[in-house]
C-alpha cells in the first residue's frame, strides 16, 4: 500500500528575470544554483539566450517582452514570489514589460515583494549583454521601483558618468546612483583591483554601510554578481530585513570566490554550489 504523503512545508520561493548562460557559469544558471545553495525555491523568466562559454558570449536570442512578462505573472499568481532579482535584461522594451508585469503582481518596493535589481549591461569579456536604448529604461522604469539596486563599477560608469578609482569614491557613486530613486544602493567594488581589500558600499539616501572583505587573487570570478544578487534575493524572500540580507549575500559571494574554479579556457565562475556537500560526504 503506498503511504499517504502530505508533503513538505513550501519553501520560500523567490523569482530571477535574467538570461541563460550556456557556459553554466552566471546568468539564471548562477542565480539557480544560488538560491538552491540557500535552501530556497527558484522560478526563472527568461530574458534572452546567450550563447556563451569561458571565453565570451557570440551570440544572443532575446525573447519577446511579452513572453518575459507572461512568465512573471504565471509563476507570481500561482505559485507566489517572495522576492525578485533581475540579471541581463537585453532591450529597453523588456524592461518596459517587466516593469509593468512586477506593478501587476505586486513585486517592488514599499510593502511589495522585495526587488532586487542588478544593472546588467556587459559580460566580464566585455561583450555587451544590453542594447544601447536600455540604460535610460532601467533609469526611467525599474530604479524607481526597486527595493535594492546593486551596479559594479562598470555600470556605475556607464550610468552616473562616475569613473571610481579609490575606495574613497564609492561614496560618490552611491549618492549618484540613489538619486535614479531605489529604496537602497549596493556598489560592488570587485573591479576595483589596486584595492587589497573588497568594500561593498550599501546606502539608504542617509546612512553609508561599508561591508568589508578580503580580497581573493583569481581571475575566476564569473557570476559573482549574480551569486551576490541572489543570495540577497534568497534572504529577502525568507523575510529577513535588507541590511542583515546584503550581509548575508557578501559572506556568502566571499566563499563563492574564495572556492571558484578554472572552467574552459578562459575565466572560471566563482562557486554558488559551496553550500552543498559532495555526494561521497552524503
Ligand atoms: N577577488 C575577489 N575577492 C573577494 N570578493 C570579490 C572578488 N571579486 C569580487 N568580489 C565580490 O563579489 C561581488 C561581485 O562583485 P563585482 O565583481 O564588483 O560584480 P560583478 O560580478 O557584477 O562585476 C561583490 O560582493 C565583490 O565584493
Ligand atoms: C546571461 C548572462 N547574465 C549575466 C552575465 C554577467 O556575468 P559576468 O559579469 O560574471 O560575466 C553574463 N555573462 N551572462
Amino acid at each position: 500500500m503506498t503511504e499517504q504523503h502530505a508533503g513538505a512545508p513550501t519553501p520560500p520561493r523567490a523569482l530571477t528575470i535574467a538570461g541563460s548562460d550556456s557556459g553554466g557559469g552566471a546568468g539564471l544558471q548562477a542565480d539557480l544554483r544560488t538560491f538552491l545553495g540557500c535552501g530556497v525555491h527558484g522560478m526563472t523568466a527568461i530574458t534572452a539566450i546567450t550563447v556563451q562559454n569561458s571565453l565570451g558570449v557570440t551570440g544572443i536570442v532575446e525573447i519577446p517582452p511579452e513572453t518575459v512578462a507572461a512568465q512573471i505573472e504565471v509563476v507570481a499568481t500561482d505559485i507566489g514570489v517572495q522576492a525578485a532579482k533581475t540579471g541581463m535584461l537585453a532591450n529597453a522594451e523588456i524592461i518596459t514589460a517587466i516593469a509593468k508585469a512586477c506593478d501587476t503582481v505586486g513585486i517592488g518596493r514599499d510593502g511589495r515583494s522585495p526587488f532586487v535589481v542588478d544593472p546588467v549591461a556587459a559580460s566580464m569579456h566585455g561583450d555587451p549583454l544590453l542594447r544601447d536604448n536600455a540604460l535610460e529604461a532601467f533609469k526611467r522604469e525599474l530604479f524607481p521601483r526597486a527595493t535594492l539596486v546593486t551596479p559594479n563599477l562598470d555600470e556605475v560608469r556607464l550610468l552616473t558618468g562616475i569613473d571610481v578609482k579609490h575606495r574613497d569614491e564609492l561614496r560618490d557613486a552611491a549618492v549618484a546612483m540613489h538619486a535614479y530613486g531605489p529604496q537602497w544602493t549596493l556598489i560592488k567594488s570587485g573591479h576595483l583591483s589596486s584595492d587589497p581589500q573588497c568594500v561593498d558600499l550599501l546606502y539608504d539616501g542617509k546612512t553609508f554601510l561599508e561591508l568589508p572583505g578580503p580580497r581573493y587573487d583569481t581571475v575566476h570570478t564569473h557570476g559573482g554578481g549574480d551569486t551576490l544578487a541572489s543570495a540577497i534575493t534568497s534572504a529577502l524572500a525568507k523575510g529577513w530585513d535588507l541590511v542583515e540580507a546584503v550581509r548575508f549575500g557578501k559572506r556568502y559571494v566571499r566563499e563563492a570566490v574564495r572556492q571558484s574554479y578554472p572552467l574552459g579556457g578562459g575565466v572560471g565562475p566563482v562557486s554558488g554550489m559551496w553550500r552543498i556537500r559532495d555526494l561521497d560526504e552524503v
